[in-house]
């Protein structure tokens, strides 16, 4: 037997685990590098940068197409009047040509340009969302224990779904309005430089309105994609727990506190659209000042002979043209504000390292010899604390020789599953190793750990698909063979052979077809199929052996024979099939030993062994 005494309390006691402070994981937006929303934005448009080029040179010249058309009016009224007085058709018919291959042209380009940039948006998106649910899927535990799953589709809906509006509707109108007012500029000045200088002029209190409404609604759009979040969270919070919400009555509760985050919502939602509505009002007033003044200045310039009328009426018409817009660039800075704090939330999430990396020399586990019953287990001064908790596992040794079944017993919180989630690098220890063959756990690739190490949880999750594809998770390129001899060997092929399409039977939500002791039996047909020299099982909570659990016993035994094997274990037909008993307390290992030398102690496993007993009786 290995020596598994806890050890001894050494000289220098380690140092006491940092105080938890305030959970970052608490607020909506994770940090992340400066920059990292640009860097991220980049690296999205990076691989369309041709599309863009020839979206960006098909809006330059519809645009050039649209803004010709008042300095074809001007030409009309300046030269194409006078000449057909003289009896010279031929300037307004050229006018009228110009004016329709204007207008043809740009209803083409509009419609090659709509269709290109439709095609780089939805790519962008299209990788977006696939990069945000890689990247939760490789996040380790650790996160997700934190950062709730309510947030994380929060990120993968609502923000992904406010970029969509700014790259499909505000960016084009938005370029197109920026691009209109260069051309509109330059045109104006053209024609007349004081013009061009007035309406420039008129554009200073524009700008700083503009500028003020964009910090004013920055932290309010930030404040609603917090607020729709907290919404999202609550629902799916409610939806994953609706049966111990229906148990405990608490749809009441729940509908209030549904009902509260729901109308903050609404509130910071008003709050962005009087932001809007303000910015709207004194824009347009700022506006009709400026289009007032330029027009009877422009008019007093035509009377005293300094204008001519044609390039008062075009100017007229620019202006009107530059200002136009306002209203749409109000709901498009929204896009964009809106857009940009999701962006930056979802640069936050992303910016998130697994906290169980990959390493970056893997090394191999040493071939198994035929008939080698499971790998050799080995905590080495192993010491753990949650982030955001006390330390819960002391410096402690343990060795589980290969081939051997331990049952591990004890206490509520005592620190079992612990134990076994770091067994299964679920997470890393904070202090020493954890070996399988003599060979530390974060120095195996993630596939080559879930080769060697399996862990079956109480839950035995099931996906949707069909029962063999759950069964054949274990082993994707499992023949249907396999698959069977697998849930025969586990005693499963009845129950699932009795199903309405055998193997086919698709299990649905949680496998909400299938009993808990048959998706225990599904899950215990997949770890067969994967072959793990090492099984650690979180054993279903029930201190009872009923005889409708035998099965799922006799499975059980299938499954472990041959391998190392640390259960954690709540039935006593468990304890008497281990090899060895850990009887764990505050995080260290107060007994060990066969089960029937601690049963004839007078231990803590004796008692427990007593009390079990008694309760069967
Ligand atoms: N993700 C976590 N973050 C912070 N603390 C945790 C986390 N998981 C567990 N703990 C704490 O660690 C301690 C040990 O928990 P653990 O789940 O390992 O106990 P256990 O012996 O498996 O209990 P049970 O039999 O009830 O499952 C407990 O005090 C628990 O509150």
């Amino acid at each position: 037997m290995t020596a598994t005494v806890p050890k001894q309390a050494p000289k220098q006691p380690p140092a006491a685990p940092e105080r938890p402070g305030p959970d970052m994981f608490d607020q909506d937006t994770l940090p992340a590098p400066r920059g990292a929303s640009r860097r991220l934005l980049g690296s999205l448009l990076r691989p369309h940068r041709r599309r863009i080029g020839l979206a960006a040179a098909l809006l330059l010249t519809q645009q050039a197409a649209v803004q010709a058309v008042p300095l074809i009016v001007a030409y009309a009224i300046d030269s194409g009047v006078p000449a057909v007085r003289d009896d010279d058709n031929g300037p307004l018919i050229a006018v009228a040509v110009a004016y329709l291959l204007c207008a043809l042209g740009a209803g083409l380009l509009q419609y090659t340009f709509i269709r290109v940039s439709a095609r780089v948006n939805q790519s962008i998106l299209l990788e977006l969302r696939g990069r945000i649910y890689r990247h939760a899927q490789a996040l380790s535990l650790d996160f997700h224990d934190r950062y709730t799953s309510g947030r994380l589709i929060s990120r993968s809906t609502s923000d992904v779904q406010s970029l969509r509006e700014l790259l499909e509707e505000g960016l084009q109108e938005m370029l197109i309005i920026l691009v209109s007012l260069v051309y509109i500029g330059g045109l104006l000045f053209y024609l007349d430089l004081g013009l061009g200088g007035a309406a420039l002029l008129s554009f200073v209190p524009l700008c700083l309105l503009v500028r003020n409404y964009r910090r004013r609604s920055a932290q309010r759009f930030s404040r609603r994609s917090t607020a729709i979040a907290a919404v999202i969270v609550k629902f799916s919070e409610t939806l994953n727990g609706i049966r111990p919400v229906k148990a405990f009555r608490r749809e009441r509760a729940n509908d209030a506190a549904f009902d509260e985050l729901n109308r903050r919502h609404e509130r910071v939602n008003g709050d962005t659209i009087l932001e809007m509505a303000r910015f709207v009002v004194l824009s347009r007033l700022v506006a009709a000042v400026s289009i007032a003044g330029i027009v009877l200045w422009g008019a007093q310039r035509v009377t005293s002979g300094d204008m001519e009328l044609g390039a008062l009426a075009a100017g007229a018409l620019y202006v009107r043209r530059l200002y136009d817009p306002l209203d749409r660039f109000a709901m498009i800075l929204n896009n964009y504000q809106s857009a940009v704090a999701s962006l930056d939330k979802i640069a936050g999430l992303l910016a998130q390292r697994p906290d169980v990396p990959e390493p970056e020399r893997p090394v191999e586990l040493p071939p198994r010899s035929a008939g080698q019953p499971g790998r050799e287990v080995v905590f080495d001064d192993v010491r753990f604390a949650y982030r955001t908790g006390g330390e819960v596992l002391p410096t402690f040794r343990l060795t589980l020789p290969a081939g051997q079944t331990t049952a591990l017993v004890g206490a509520t919180g005592a620190g079992k599953s612990t134990l076994a989630k770091l067994l299964a690098r679920f997470y890393d220890a904070t202090e020493g190793r954890v070996l399988l063959d003599g060979r530390d756990l974060r120095d195996l690739t993630m596939a080559e750990l879930r080769r060697g190490v399996v862990m079956v949880t109480q839950e035995a999750f099931l996906f949707s698909g069909t029962v063999a594809e759950n069964i054949a998770l274990g082993k994707p390129d499992a023949s249907r063979e396999e698959i069977e001899r697998a849930a025969k060997a586990i005693g499963a092929h009845d129950f699932i052979a009795s199903l309405p399409e055998g193997y086919e039977t698709d299990v649905r939500k949680r496998g909400g077809r299938i009993s808990a002791g048959q998706r225990q039996l599904v899950a215990f047909a997949r770890v067969l199929l994967a072959d793990p020299s090492v099984v650690i099982l979180d054993e279903a909570t029930s201190s009872l052996d009923i005889p409708g659990e035998k099965a799922v016993q006799e499975a059980m035994v299938t499954v472990l024979r041959g391998r190392t094997a640390l259960v954690i274990a709540h039935r006593l037909s468990t304890v008497e099939i281990a090899d060895r008993v850990l009887v764990m307390e505050g995080g260290r290992i107060v007994e060990d030993g066969p089960p029937a030398d601690l049963i004839a102690g007078t231990g803590r496993f004796s008692d427990l062994h007593r009390a079990w007993r008694e309760s069967l009786a």
